[in-house]
């Protein structure tokens, strides 16, 4: 079993991240993750912090000379802001009288309809917004990704797996069906402003952005996740949790601002006759094939050796410019929600964690499926599997 877990504010020092369970030997470096960091941060529409702060990876357990060692990997993701917060995000008491000095400390007690202000301030008993959107906000998912990429290098290592992902609507602009991206695709998807396969639909969006932008609005829209090169049988039928749809509907769900899941044509299955929304399954010289997609690579909770593909919906960023109605917690009076810088879009960001969060959920299920304290004895294992499967 893989357990993973972060901790951190978003204008904290740090965050870290901890990922227990993954066999040894896999190959990762510093380089790999602070790669997979860099392309979080990519995306038209993202706000002014995604220019200025770096994020400084250190990976300090678990992993030596490039491979990991079978034990706990920790990985700490530096915020680079953090001296502007020191006194402001201080882990130790820090004088009243400094702290009122400061503009950036002013309690926030307007909350964002739309975050997790005015739920977390309620639950949490606080009188500011800020011990709540500290915690809340998505900087946390660059934890995520930091042991995402680690994930992904055990599932190729292990398995041959590759998981590329792909915007396919933003701010109701949606790009043709069909367009499924290979893992060459990566490079080409990550140079798009909008990490898009079709250059038309991406020029759409980034002119639907910018008015967006214009407007003083946000956006949300839809990723898709897509994993070539997985066996079948991960997951299983026999219980609701164990189902591998389920594991990763609730990963994805995890991420900050996705409302929507669907695993392959999912909702537009719903609207279309069983004879046309299933993928039939024919003999081929590579063994026995599907002759569509649409279940998305999954059926009863399993791979099914095709293609999966899963999608996540983003609702639009609460920080909305042109600000909201609300009420300041404090006087009881109408309000309008705090604002002071924010995202326009952050549906390519949210592919990567996306990516990041499959990554996690799949390398569980090869784990639990295959075993193993090596990445050689899992790759063993696996491949005995293939070897003696009963169908082909
Ligand atoms: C990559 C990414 C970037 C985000 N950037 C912002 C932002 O700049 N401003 C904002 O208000 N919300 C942003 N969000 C969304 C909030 O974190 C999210 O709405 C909030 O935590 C409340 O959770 P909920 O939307 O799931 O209810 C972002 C989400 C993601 C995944
Ligand atoms: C810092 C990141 O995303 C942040 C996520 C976020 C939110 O509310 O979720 C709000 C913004 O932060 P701030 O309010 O400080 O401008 C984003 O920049 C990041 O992704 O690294």
């Amino acid at each position: 079993m893989l357990r993973w877990l972060t901790a951190g504010e978003s204008h904290g020092p740090s965050l870290v991240a901890i990922l227990e369970g993954l066999p040894a030997h896999v190959e990762v470096t510093t380089e790999d993750i602070s790669d997979s960091l860099a392309r979080r941060r990519l995306g038209y529409g993202r706000g002014a912090r995604m220019k200025f702060e770096a994020d400084a990876v250190r990976v300090v357990g678990g992993v030596r000379h490039g491979r990991t060692q079978g034990g706990p990997i920790a990985i700490e993701v530096g915020n680079t802001e953090w001296p502007k917060w020191e006194q402001v995000m201080a882990a130790d008491p820090v004088d009243q009288e400094v702290l009122d000095g400061l503009a950036r400390n002013a309690p926030l007690t307007r909350p964002r309809p739309g975050h997790a202000d005015l739920a977390g301030m309620q639950k949490y008993d606080f009188e500011d917004a800020r011990p709540v959107l500290e915690r809340a906000s998505a900087r946390e998912t660059a934890a995520r990704v930091a042991l995402g990429r680690v994930a992904s290098n055990f599932l190729e290592q292990a398995v041959g797996a590759q998981i590329v992902s792909h915007v396919i609507e933003i701010g109701g602009v949606r790009a043709p069906a069909g367009l499924w991206p290979a893992p060459a695709d990566v490079a080409r998807l990550d140079e798009d402003p909008v990490r898009c396969l079709d250059p038309d639909t991406s020029k759409l969006i980034v002119e639907r952005i910018d008015q967006a932008h214009k407007d003083g609005d946000t956006l949300g829209g839809v990723v898709e996740v897509v994993v070539h090169g997985l066996p079948p049988g991960l997951g299983s039928h026999v219980h609701w949790d164990r189902r591998l749809d389920s594991r990763l509907a609730g990963a994805l769900m995890g991420i900050q601002a996705i409302k929507g899941v669907e695993v392959g044509d999912g909702f537009e299955l719903a609207a279309t006759p069983g004879s046309l929304a299933h993928d039939e399954i024919v003999p081929t010289e590579e063994g026995l094939r599907r002759v569509s997609g649409r279940s998305g690579g999954t059926e009863g909770g399993m791979t099914t050796g095709e293609i999966l593909r899963v999608r996540a919906a983003m609702k639009p960023i609460a920080t909305v410019p042109r600000a909201l109605r609300t009420v300041d917690v404090v006087t009881g009076e109408e309000a309008v929600a705090h604002h002071q810088r924010s995202d326009v879009c952050a549906v390519p960001a949210a592919g990567i964690v996306a990516e990041a969060m499959v990554a996690l959920t799949l390398a569980d299920a090869v784990v639990e499926k295959f075993g193993g304290d090596s990445v050689q004895e899992t790759r063993r294992n696996a491949a005995s599997y293939l070897d003696t499967l009963r169908y082909k």
